[in-house]
C-alpha cells in the first residue's frame, strides 16, 4: 500500500494535523516519570508528606537540569508520594488519557520497582495498580499497553536479581526488562546473568545506552544483554561501525528529543543528530521519556522537532511513525492494521495529482 504514497504531494503545512491524528505507538515513556505537579502535591496531602518544594510552581521551576543526575536526583525524591495501589493506578491513568489525546495507539510503558520497593511499597501495588490503569485504557480509550519492568544500574546486579525474583508472582503483567538510571560508570556488563535470566522466562530485553555513556555501551547492550531494541542510543553517532551495524540488523533506537535537550545532551533540537540516524537508515522512533519534567508528551516532542527541523517533511513523518508501531511487541498481525490505518491518514492528506 505505500507503493501508492507520494509524499511530495503532502505539504507541510498538513504535517500538525496528520503527526496528531496518526496512529503512533510510544516505546520509551518512564511512568514515573509522568507525575505531574499537581499529582504529586494531591498525593503528598492523602499521605501527610511534606514536599520538598512550596508550591506546584515552584516544583515546576525546580525542572532545571544539567545532566541525567540532576534530573533523577528530583524524580526519585518526587516519586515518594506514589505509596499505594490507588496512587500507581492514578498516575497510570493520566498518562493513558493524555496518550490516546496525542493519537497513542499503543504504549510500552517502563517502571521502576527498586524505587518503591526502598521505601516499603509492596511489588504487587506497583505492578497491580499500573496494570489496573493499563487495563481501562484499553476498554475505554481503546489504547493498549504493556509494562516493562527496568532495573536501576546505579545499585548492584545481586539487587537486580532479588528484583527479578520479587516480580515473578506477577509475571504476567509484563513483557520485558529494561536498564535505566545513572549511565555514567554503570555499564550493561554490570547485569549479564539478570539479563540471561529474564530471557529464559520469555521475557523482552531492552536497554538504555548510549544517551550519556558511550557508543561502547550501546555496542555491550547488543552483545552482552542481547537488547531488542537501545532506549536513546543517541552516541552511536560517534562510532561509524556501531551506525552500520544497527542500520545492517535493524535495530530501534527509542530516541527522546526533548528529553535530550533538557538533560543537555544536545544544545539545541536543530543540532540533534536524527537527521543523521535516521538518514543512515537506523529505526528511529520519537519517545517522551519522561514528559512531566521534560516539557511535554509524545506530540509536543514532534511538534519541537518538526520545528526545529526545516528540512524533514511527510516522508520523514511517516518513516517515524511507521517504526514505533513496527518496532513494538505487539502481534505481527496486529501491525499490520495500524500500518494500514497509517498508510490511509498520508493518502487522505495528499493534494490531488
Ligand atoms: N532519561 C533517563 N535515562 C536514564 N534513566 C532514566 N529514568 C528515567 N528517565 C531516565
Ligand atoms: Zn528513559
Amino acid at each position: 500500500m505505500s507503493s501508492t504514497l507520494d509524499f511530495s504531494r503532502i505539504p507541510r503545512s498538513a504535517l500538525p494535523g496528520l503527526l496528531a491524528r496518526a496512529p503512533k505507538a510510544e516505546l520509551h515513556m518512564h511512568i514515573e516519570g509522568s507525575l505531574e505537579p499537581e499529582l504529586s502535591f494531591q498525593l503528598a496531602a492523602r499521605h501527610g508528606i511534606t514536599l520538598p518544594y512550596a508550591s506546584v510552581e515552584a516544583l515546576r521551576e525546580a525542572m532545571d537540569f544539567e545532566d541525567l543526575q540532576s534530573f533523577l536526583n528530583l524524580y526519585y525524591a518526587c516519586a515518594d508520594v506514589l505509596r499505594t495501589e490507588d496512587d500507581f493506578f492514578e498516575l497510570g491513568w493520566a498518562y493513558f488519557q493524555r496518550a490516546a489525546a496525542d493519537g497513542i495507539v499503543h504504549a510500552e510503558i517502563f517502571f521502576d520497582p527498586q524505587t518503591h520497593t526502598a521505601r516499603g511499597v509492596p511489588m504487587g501495588a506497583v505492578i497491580l495498580g499500573l496494570h489496573r490503569a493499563s487495563e481501562q485504557a484499553r476498554r475505554q480509550l481503546g489504547l493498549s499497553s504493556s509494562l516493562i519492568l527496568c532495573f536501576l544500574r546505579h545499585l548492584s546486579e545481586e539487587e537486580a536479581l532479588q528484583t527479578l525474583e520479587a516480580a515473578l508472582p506477577y509475571r504476567e503483567f509484563f513483557i520485558g526488562v529494561g536498564l535505566d538510571s545513572a549511565e555514567r560508570d554503570h555499564p550493561p556488563a554490570k547485569f549479564e546473568r539478570v539479563f540471561a535470566w529474564a530471557r529464559t522466562l520469555g521475557l523482552h530485553v531492552v536497554a538504555h545506552a548510549g544517551e550519556e555513556g558511550p557508543a561502547a555501551y550501546v555496542e555491550q547492550a547488543l552483545d552482552l544483554l542481547h537488547a531488542e531494541r537501545i532506549d536513546h542510543g543517541v552516541r552511536s553517532i560517534d562510532s561509524p561501525a556501531l551506525m552500520q551495524r544497527l542500520a545492517h540488523e535493524g535495530v530501534p533506537l527509542t530516541v527522546c528529543p526533548l528529553s535530550n535537550l533538557k538533560l543537555c545532551v544536545v544544545p539545541d533540537l536543530a543540532e540533534h543528530p536524527l537527521p543523521q540516524l535516521l538518514a543512515a537508515g537506523l529505526r528511529v522512533t520519537i519517545n517522551s521519556d519522561d514528559p512531566a519534567y521534560f516539557g511535554g508528551y509524545l506530540l509536543d516532542n514532534f511538534r519541537a522537532l518538526f520545528d526545529a527541523l526545516p528540512q524533514w517533511g511527510a516522508a520523514e513523518a511517516y518513516a517515524l511513525l511507521r517504526n514505533s508501531l513496527q518496532a513494538s511487541f505487539v502481534a505481527p498481525e496486529q501491525k499490520v492494521a495500524w500500518m494500514a490505518q497509517l498508510d490511509a491518514r498520508f493518502v487522505a492528506a495528499m493534494t490531488p495529482a
